[in-house]
């Protein structure tokens, strides 16, 4: 089975765990495209609230009504993609550039649910690259402090993300730096450690935020437990 259907079926496994009435967090990439159709497919009552503009931009042309996160009060059940899903559904997250919305959607969410491809499920995080939000301002200058903190975990300078059309931009208007490493040996420092920088906003190291992983296999979607 192709990576695609394996994120297929994962998404479409999540959608049905959406109950009429719920506000449904609505993740951002590939996999969670796969469960914003599904859960489209279902037409439910439901709200959703994007973490992207591009994922609002898909609920919108599905017909998902949806609504902003400072209009709710909490979310029922967010839904979302990871780029690695390591031991006790650590993750690393932002792969697509979305990971603040994410983060801040998901800490206000009841459940959390994320839906992935079986090449996503690692032994140890840090095969992708780690992404860092930084503020525009001065980012050269955080880009340094955060190669210091690099070295102090014996890891290369991180990366400022390019694209085609130049530096990418988030949908908060921040830059995000990559930070390679190969393997994040305690990723809870290294958490700690990059939100002491000023200039940071956050970071792809989603810890003890997933309730359940449900990943797409040749087998079938597996369902994991923290
Ligand atoms: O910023 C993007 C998000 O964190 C995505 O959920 C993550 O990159 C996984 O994306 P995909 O499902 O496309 O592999």
């Amino acid at each position: 089975m192709s990576a695609d259907a394996q994120k297929k079926a994962s998404g479409e496994a999540a959608a049905l765990l959406v109950e009429p009435g719920m506000v449904v967090g609505l993740g951002t990439g590939s996999t969670a495209a796969w469960f914003v159709k599904a859960l489209a497919a279902r037409k439910l009552d439901i709200r959703g609230v994007p973490t992207s503009e591009a994922t609002a931009s898909l609920a919108r042309e599905l017909g998902i009504p949806l609504v902003a996160l400072d209009d709710v009060m909490s979310i029922d059940l967010t839904v979302d993609g990871a780029d690695e899903i390591g031991p006790g559904l650590s993750l690393i997250k932002g792969g697509g550039a979305a990971l603040l919305r994410e983060k801040l959607v998901w800490e206000a969410s009841r459940r959390c649910v994320v839906i992935a491809d079986a090449a996503k499920h690692v032994k140890v995080l840090g095969k992708f690259p780690l992404p860092i939000e930084v503020v525009r301002f001065g980012h050269s200058h955080t880009g340094r402090r955060l190669a210091d903190i690099a070295a102090e975990f014996d890891l290369p300078p991180p990366r400022l993300r390019m694209a085609d059309r130049g530096v990418v931009v988030t949908d908060g208007g921040n830059v995000i730096y990559d930070m390679a490493s190969g393997a994040i040996a305690d990723p809870a420092a290294l958490a700690q450690a990059l939100k002491t920088v000023t200039g940071v906003v956050d970071h792809g190291l989603f810890l003890d935020l997933a309730d359940e992983a449900l990943v797409g296999t040749d087998e079938g979607v597996v369902k994991l437990l923290p």
